[in-house]
């Protein structure tokens, strides 16, 4: 098995860049990215009657009112987070900077199909039949080589400003990936898909967006709701890691990216988990005969390992069997939800 998270895909390979188009001269929508109708595409006269909580992290409060997001609905938004909002901006336009450049030049420093780092598809695009209205530039460790294959004349400013801002490595006890989306404007947006319905792998992940919305969160496995991008605001999703640290007590959410029809939105995600060799099982003190252990340990590499090759059905894959006091989970009907 792999320990290192830049090992994970050597064994899973994915062939992705194969046909690429420049988003902003397409006028209409090719058959290659149309998807179904896409169902609770938001629109303007309709609202959603429940909202993803806000939580200030300075409330004497938060730390129950995160537990309570997390079990609710898997994803919060906070304030007060103490990260500078201008580092954040920082990041984005370097990311801006990036996708703007021509196609042949992004893909200079493609991701190989057997590696984590560099321009392209989001991977989980091989599980679906029609292409995504996206791309995306994963950084795992240092970025220097892509920056020199992108820019090779001044290649210092954009990885000095995402390395020294932005990056954890493996060797500070946690590893990290930094994943900058890009949503280029869609002539047909509710027939497109920017990012499809996915959970992310990781303990949490944490997601800036910029001021155009997008990104939409499964809830009680029944209606997409909107998460509006609101300034000096982040989003903290709980990942399938934490699903299984916490028993199946915390939530991993299903969440997707819808695009727009005339404006480009970016995000960029902190995906954020242990070092790649440690396991990861249900915490001991969360374990009683009311409550089994639910989940096989399992590190963050092995488990990247079956989300190449299971995808959302990957944390079915390390469930051990089910407890008497149970009910499907509507997040995912793979998946089970414990009563507590
Ligand atoms: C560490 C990682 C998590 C991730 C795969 C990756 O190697 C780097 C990119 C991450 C991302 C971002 C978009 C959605 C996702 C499912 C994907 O295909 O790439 C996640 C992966 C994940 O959380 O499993
Ligand atoms: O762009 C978004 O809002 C979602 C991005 C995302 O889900 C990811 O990078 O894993
Ligand atoms: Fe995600």
């Amino acid at each position: 098995m792999p320990a290192r998270l830049s090992e994970v895909f050597r064994a899973h390979p994915v062939h992705l860049h194969d046909t690429n188009i420049e988003f902003e001269s397409v006028r209409e929508l090719p058959d290659s990215h149309a998807w179904p109708l896409v169902i609770d595409y938001p629109s303007e006269d309709m609202y959603d009657i429940e909202a993803v909580p806000i939580i200030d992290l300075m409330d004497p409060n938060a730390t129950n009112l995160v537990g309570n997001a997390c079990e609710r609905w898997g994803v919060f938004q906070v304030t007060n987070h103490g990260i500078p909002i201008g580092l954040l901006e920082d990041v984005e336009s370097e990311g801006r900077r990036l996708f703007q450049l021509p196609a042949q030049q992004k893909l200079k420093a493609a991701r190989p199909p057997n590696g984590i780092s560099g321009y392209g598809r989001a991977r989980i695009n091989a599980f679906f039949p029609k292409l995504m209205w996206s791309e995306g530039f994963t950084i795992v460790g240092s970025p220097v080589e892509d920056a020199r294959q992108l820019w090779p004349q001044e290649y210092n400013t954009f990885w000095k400003r995402i390395k020294e801002r932005s990056l954890k490595n493996e060797s500070e006890g946690a590893s990290a990936a930094l994943q900058l989306n890009s949503y280029p404007p869609c002539p047909e947006p509710k027939r497109a898909m920017g990012l499809a319905a996915h959970t992310d792998s990781t303990l949490l992940t944490v997601l800036y967006q910029n001021s155009t919305s997008g990104l939409q969160v499964l809830k009680d496995g029944v209606r997409w709701v909107s998460v509006p991008p609101r300034s000096g605001t982040l989003v903290v999703n709980v990942g399938d890691l934490l699903h299984i640290l916490s028993n199946g007590r915390f939530l991993s959410v299903l969440h997707r990216a819808v695009v727009h029809r005339t404006r480009h939105r970016l995000s960029l995600a902190y995906l954020y988990g242990p070092p790649s060799n440690i396991q990861i099982a249900p915490l001991s003190k969360l374990i009683d005969q009311k409550h089994p252990p639910l989940y096989h340990p399992v590190t963050w590499s092995e488990y990247l390992g079956r989300k190449a090759k299971h995808f959302n059905k990957a944390l079915s894959t390390v469930r051990l069997c089910g407890p008497q006091n149970v009910f499907i989970d509507m997040n995912d009907q793979n998946r089970m939800k414990v009563e507590w």
